[in-house]
């Protein structure tokens, strides 16, 4: 008699920690040495410093007026008495030190004159606003030693640490280290990846779509995505289902990366064109060249989607098979590898993923993870998005988290509390 095991051919599931802990290891030489690159800050945007940086001048540089107004000496001010307007000093211009006695027009970021301990506003004086001569102003009031005086150093002194390494360089910190007149930075270099997309249907968007054809969406969402989290892209492939034609291209993607991503060409099919090549059926005689350093894993993660996943090297440089699904593409570069590439450009994450709490019931399939699609609501909730199809990449647009359904759970009341991965 024959039987029929109809889960005789499925092989045992890797959970996602463990995928997570296996992508980690193979990445872990890549992202705890990263190399240093000098930048003029035009091109340090978003780039973490590798080394601390002192200010090589105060700033300010010089004792200046934060008003428009007159330099006095305080203890030469009685109220209601003139002193005679001596001179103006311009920003930009220098000061010869104030006579006693005497005061002098001054406007705002100009030198302080020696001597001289305060600023009185224009508008707070006998003269009102600036016009044409000016030969005397009368103070109401005594002011403040140091009143609108900005000292010299009082926002860095020259030999600070302005900004310490491993911080990410926004435009307040670009605008810091420009104050100190420093022109570049010494930043970490980002993972550099490459990304080749798989599949004999594929055309590039704004080629003309053919029967059975298929926009390559995964080449773009993979980019992108590598980009958003620190990284560069170092090549951008796409092959059909000729094994050499595939090897050519992760030929070059491996030459030029740090790491490669493929999509798609992973799961049963009779075209699986990176199992082709990478494969423990792979026919080596058929490739243009030796595969030396080469050993890839493939394993299906209890992950949905993102169960089809591969990982290990290729001439040497580190790859990761991505399913083909484009949901499933973006949501395995979210789950295994976003915080590894963050994590090599310098950023700093603590790996925390916040709490939501469902607008509505959810019920999933048991043992394995699911990764929904969220929405959040203004209320602070999360609700699904279109449905649990990895081809849904247009619904995936709306969403803005992964709803992270545990393996072992099967429903969720409204109200449960989940964890969520951003988008
Ligand atoms: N018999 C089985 N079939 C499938 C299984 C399985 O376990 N047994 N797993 C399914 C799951 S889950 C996934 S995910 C996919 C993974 O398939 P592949 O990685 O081999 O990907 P492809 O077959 O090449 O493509 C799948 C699907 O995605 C489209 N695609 C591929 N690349 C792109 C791209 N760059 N841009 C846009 N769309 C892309 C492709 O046209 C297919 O529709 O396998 C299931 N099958
Ligand atoms: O695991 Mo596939 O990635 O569901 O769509």
């Amino acid at each position: 008699m024959t039987t029929h095991d109809a889960g005789a051919a499925r092989p045992p599931r890797t959970s996602v920690e463990q995928h997570r802990a296996d992508v980690a290891a193979l990445l872990a030489p890549l992202v705890a040495r990263r190399p240093v690159e000098r930048l003029p800050l035009a091109h340090a945007l978003d780039r973490v410093l590798g080394a601390d940086v002192s200010a090589p001048v105060a700033v300010p540089a010089f004792r200046n007026s934060q008003m428009d107004g007159f330099a006095v000496r305080t203890a030469d001010v009685v109220p209601g008495r003139a002193l005679p307007v001596v001179g103006e000093i311009a920003a930009g211009s220098t000061a010869a030190p104030l006579a006693p006695g005497t005061a002098v027009r001054i406007m705002t970021g100009a030198p302080v004159p020696d001597g001289a301990d305060a600023v009185v506003p224009v508008e707070e004086t006998s003269v009102g606003r600036f016009g044409a001569d000016v030969t005397e102003v009368v103070l109401g009031a005594v002011p403040a030693p140091g009143a609108f005086v900005r000292e010299a150093g009082s926002d860095v002194r020259a030999g600070d640490v302005v900004l310490p390494a491993g911080t990410r360089l926004a435009a307040t910190r670009l605008a810091a280290l420009a104050a100190c007149g420093i022109a570049h930075v010494e930043v970490v270099v980002p993972l550099r990846v490459s990304v080749v997309s798989t599949g004999a249907e594929l055309v590039a968007p704004g080629e003309r779509l053919g029967p059975g054809q298929v926009y390559d969406a995964n080449g773009t969402a993979l980019a992108a995505a590598v980009r958003a989290a620190g990284g560069t892209v170092a090549f951008e492939g796409r092959s059909g289902d000729d094994p050499r034609v595939l090897a050519g291209v992760l030929a070059d993607a491996a030459a030029l990366g740090d790491l490669v991503l493929t999509s798609g060409g992973v799961s049963q099919g009779a075209y699986e064109v990176v199992k082709d090549v990478l494969g423990p059926d792979a026919d080596a005689a058929s490739l243009p060249f030796a595969l030396r350093d080469t050993s890839v894993e493939f394993r299906t993660v209890a992950m949905q989607p993102g169960g089809p996943q591969g990982l290990g090297r290729f001439r040497g440089t580190p790859i990761l098979t991505f399913p083909g699904n484009p949901v499933s593409a973006q949501v395995s570069f979210v789950v295994f590898v976003r915080e590894l590439v963050a994590a090599a450009a310098g950023r700093v994450a603590d790996g925390a993923r916040p709490r939501r709490r469902l607008d509505h019931a959810v019920t999933s399939p048991p043992g394995r993870r699911q990764m929904l699609r969220g929405a959040l609501s203004v209320g602070g909730g999360v609700r699904v998005v279109g449905g649990t199809g990895s081809h849904l990449v247009a619904a995936m647009a709306r969403a803005d988290v992964l709803i992270d359904v545990p393996a072992d759970v099967e429903a969720l009341d409204e109200g449960a509390e989940v964890e969520v991965w951003e988008l």
